[in-house]
């Protein structure tokens, strides 16, 4: 199958220590010979923290952005090293060069693209630019709730949800640099418009990844 994985920032460089690299380079190694893989990593604390300072700055909104894809491109380089001779040794930046790329039949790793989305709307376009069978979306919690969990003790995870759903519930989400949290409306309006298998689960334990290609972990989204 061709799979695209989206690995959140906050999972990825947490403590600024290589642990999640490797575990998150042992698992997809594993799953090489059988898939082609395209990663997108996300930015984390660290995109966060040069956003802050570049937005103190006084630097328009689109900087901001601008400065967190090359952070997201430098936690994409790490995992590229962590990964050695099974991954092609060059950051894609865009589409076309992730495209490219795979035909060396080595695991394809990109940060940000463009201002004005996230990492999650990268790998949504990614996956409908390389039409690939399975996007997997790696954060920070168990799935899609019908609230954030870490702010109400009474929220419930969706096992399956449609992309017009996703869309009511994530609406009045931030759009400024540095804030798109969870989805955005991009990457859901691009899963919806191609109809993309979707599956959200948490990336903490990176062999996660291995059981949402044949398991109905996390949150699926479906399409009506
Ligand atoms: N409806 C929701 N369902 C799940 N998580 C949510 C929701 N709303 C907000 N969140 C928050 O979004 C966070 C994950 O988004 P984000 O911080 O962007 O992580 P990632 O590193 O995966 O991009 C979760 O830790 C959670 O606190
Ligand atoms: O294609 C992209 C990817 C990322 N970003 C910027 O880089 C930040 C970090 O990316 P993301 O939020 O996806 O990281 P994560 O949520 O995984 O920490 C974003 O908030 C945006 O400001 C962007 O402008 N375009």
């Amino acid at each position: 199958m061709k799979i695209v994985v989206a690995v959140g920032g906050s999972i990825i460089i947490k403590e600024n220590n290589h642990e999640k690299f490797k575990d998150y380079a042992d698992v997809l190694r594993s799953m090489n010979d059988e898939h082609k893989l395209f990663i997108v990593v996300g930015g984390g604390k660290p995109a966060r923290e040069y956003i802050g300072i570049a937005r103190d700055l006084g630097v328009s909104e689109a900087a901001c952005d601008d400065i967190g894809i090359d952070v997201t491109r430098l936690n994409a380089k790490l995992l590229i090293m962590a990964l050695g001779e099974d991954a092609y040794p060059k950051v894609a930046k865009n589409f076309h060069e992730a495209m490219e790329f795979s035909v060396s039949g080595k695991i394809v790793v990109m940060g940000g693209t463009e201002p004005a989305h996230s990492t999650d709307a990268v790998s949504s376009i990614l996956a409908e630019f390389v039409n690939a069978d399975l996007l997997i979306n790696a954060t920070s919690v168990d799935g899609l709730y019908d609230k954030d969990p870490n702010k109400n003790s009474d929220a419930k995870m969706f096992e399956k949800i449609t992309p017009t759903e996703m869309l009511s519930i994530l609406s009045s989400k931030e759009t400024k640099a540095g804030t798109y949290e969870f989805f955005d409306s991009t990457a859901i309006q691009i899963i919806k418009r191609s109809q993309i298998k979707t599956r959200i689960v948490n990336g903490k334990h990176a062999e996660n990844i291995q059981k949402a290609v044949s398991s109905e972990i996390g949150t699926t989204i479906i399409h009506d």
